[in-house]
């Protein structure tokens, strides 16, 4: 070994434990930890999910017990998610607007009962819609003005309800501005909005179509409104319209196959920038993890340092929970 070589030896700040903890960029903290949550109708129901094992759909009574272990756990915020009764879907989403629907319900009883938890809210159609889709359809297309009309009106019930953040998903264009401005005049200042900036059409989320029973409902793909995985710098114009228009947080989803963007997006806005874990790349560890090809655990804090890493400053994820626990024993 050379002189030169020698004087830069990498080793010596891997050396030993203590050395490595002090030199270490990035950590995981329980803070950075969002947990999205699926409700059911009903009573005392926790309904496991075949494609996403650990994973359980849950009453609003029981929704209220989770909600406190993720608060006791020291998690900051909660994201909910309704499997909606497929008698109440129609066409137009309608029940979406609906004040005492499932998801404002839980919203309601969440806060209530664990006033400390931050309750995020999706505002998209396709938990309401027949046809699976995120907006209103018609003759063959997702029409935009109309959906976020609707969503904008959903936002501020969703507000009502008791909801702090309201995240639209659905990808319409103009939608941060419609909601911020409808929230504002209806006196919901202070609700944030965390936009799903960057959503991607992409193949990850299959399982939690079967979480909210969308699955087999939907006709065709969402190509017309999900950003094609294959183009970046169109994700990050539409992010920067998002930002004029008003959003007070970012979001890329899905989030491993796309930390390029989670960059991308937090050098160009300097915005809060949150990556959504989808319900695909949960399933995959989960599902190796199971079969002995990985260590699941380790994969797990891995995967989500890595959106740290990436710039993020936190992630949706549905290791929520048991991330949280592994932490606070750190
Ligand atoms: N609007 C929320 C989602 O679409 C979640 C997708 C997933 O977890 O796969």
């Amino acid at each position: 070994m050379d002189r030169i070589t020698g004087h830069r030896r990498m080793r010596r700040n891997r050396k030993a434990d203590w050395s490595r903890r002090l030199v270490q960029e990035n950590r995981l903290t329980i803070d950075d930890l969002i947990w999205p949550i699926f409700i059911v109708p009903g009573n005392g129901i926790v309904e496991p999910i075949d494609a996403m094992p650990g994973v359980n759909r849950m009453s609003v009574d029981r929704a209220v017990e989770a909600a406190k272990e993720a608060a006791d756990l020291g998690i900051p915020a909660i994201a909910t998610f309704p499997n909606i009764d497929v008698a109440l879907r129609d066409e137009t989403g309608s029940h979406s607007l609906a004040p005492d629907n499932l998801i404002n319900r839980a919203t309601r009883a969440i806060k209530k009962a664990v006033p400390n938890i931050g309750v995020i809210t999706d505002v998209a159609l396709d938990p309401f819609t027949s046809h699976g889709h995120d907006g209103i359809l018609r003759d063959g297309e997702i029409v935009n003005d109309e959906t976020v009309e609707t969503i904008a009106r959903a936002a501020v019930i969703q507000a009502n309800a008791g909801s702090d953040i309201i995240a639209p998903s659905e990808m319409m264009d103009g939608r941060i501005g419609a909601i911020r401005e409808a929230l504002d005049a209806s006196g919901h200042q202070n609700v944030g909005i965390m936009s799903y900036a960057t959503k991607f059409a992409s193949a990850f989320y299959g399982p939690y179509r079967e979480a909210i029973g969308t699955g087999g409902l939907l006709k065709g793909d969402k190509k017309s409104y999900y950003i094609d995985p294959a183009n970046g710098t169109e994700a990050i114009r539409d992010a920067a319209l998002d930002v004029e228009e008003g959003a007070d947080m970012l979001m890329v989803k899905p989030g491993l196959a796309y930390l390029d963007i989670c960059w991308r997006m937090k050098e160009a806005f300097g915005l809060p920038v949150f990556a959504y874990q989808v319900s695909g790349e949960y399933t995959q560890i989960k599902a190796a993890a199971a079969n002995g090809w990985i260590d699941g655990e380790r994969v797990m804090l891995e995967t989500l340092l890595a959106f740290k890493r990436a710039g993020c400053d936190g992630i949706l994820s549905y290791f929520a929970v048991e991330a949280a626990k592994i932490l606070a024993k750190r």
